[in-house]
């Protein structure tokens, strides 16, 4: 079994075990679940430079990353530097996250926040919702064209912005629908961990324009941004660059002015 089919199997207990923890009423009845919620594709049309800058602890890639930082002090520093919008991740058992670290976050910023998580069930939108998320991931490699549409229909129906992320020509075919708003190509296979920014590159032509384009993961320099934008793309996921230095918000500014400049 290739590790994202084991994330995704452990995914379906842990929702289930949730699902019989914490009916949906209660999740209804949060006080973020009645609030208005940001876009982060109307932020990355708006931007210059387009960073969405993640919370992420440890990963089944490179093991750990940074275990030290308080996410609320990562939130702060990512909105202090001019980020789009902030990632965090909420998987505990691969990525070392939680849904606390989302709410964590919002009780400090109000960028767009994404939940970065393997979305399996409507249930899950629901959390994200009631933990303060304005936007979700889709991942293609792990759903149907049915789940992606009921999903992403589920999503913009409680005013969340949908992000889908694909790594290949397959999934994207199969993904471009009208209740998505962003299309993410993971320049990280996820399923051998190797990483080309090629894979964004050659996946550009072929989104329609209606969508914001992002790439996401092994985005380390000001150089392969600029060239990305030649490509089309507006939105740059970066989360180990960002997470592995002792200050990420402090980081990502320099990072940012350096883009900007
Ligand atoms: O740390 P990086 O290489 O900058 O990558 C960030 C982000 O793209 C990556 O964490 C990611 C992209 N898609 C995912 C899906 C699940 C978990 C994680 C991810």
């Amino acid at each position: 079994m290739n590790i994202l089919d084991k994330i995704v199997a452990d995914k379906r207990n842990e929702v289930d075990l949730r699902k019989s923890l914490i009916p949906i009423s209660q999740l209804e009845q949060s006080v973020l679940y009645n609030r208005n919620t940001a876009s982060l594709a109307a932020a990355l049309r708006n931007s210059n430079s387009g960073i969405i800058a993640e919370h992420k602890r440890r990963s089944p890639s490179k093991s750990l990353i940074n275990q030290k930082l308080n996410v609320q002090d990562v939130a702060t520093g990512y909105e202090q530097a001019g980020v789009c919008g902030m990632s965090v991740l909420t998987d505990s058992k691969y990525f070392g996250g939680s849904l606390d670290d989302l709410l964590l976050a919002r009780s400090v910023t109000k960028i767009p926040l994404l939940r970065k998580e393997f979305i399996i069930d409507e249930y899950q939108i629901l959390e994200a919702r009631a933990h303060g998320a304005d936007v979700i991931l889709l991942i293609a490699a792990i759903l149907s064209k049915n789940e992606i549409k009921t999903l992403s229909e589920a999503a913009k129906s409680l005013g969340l912005d949908v992000l889908l992320e694909v790594h290949n020509i397959e999934e994207l075919h199969k993904s471009i629908m009208p209740s998505l708003d962003m299309l993410g190509v993971n320049n990280r296979n996820l399923k051998t961990f190797e990483v080309s920014l090629e894979t964004s590159k050659n996946l550009s032509k072929l989104i329609p324009d209606e969508f914001v384009k992002v790439s996401e993961s092994g985005i380390s320099s000001i150089e392969a941004i600029k060239d990305l934008k030649q490509y089309g793309y507006q939105g740059f996921l970066i989360g180990e660059n960002f997470m592995k230095t002792e200050n990420p918000g402090k980081y990502a500014s320099e990072f940012i002015k350096e883009l900007e400049s």
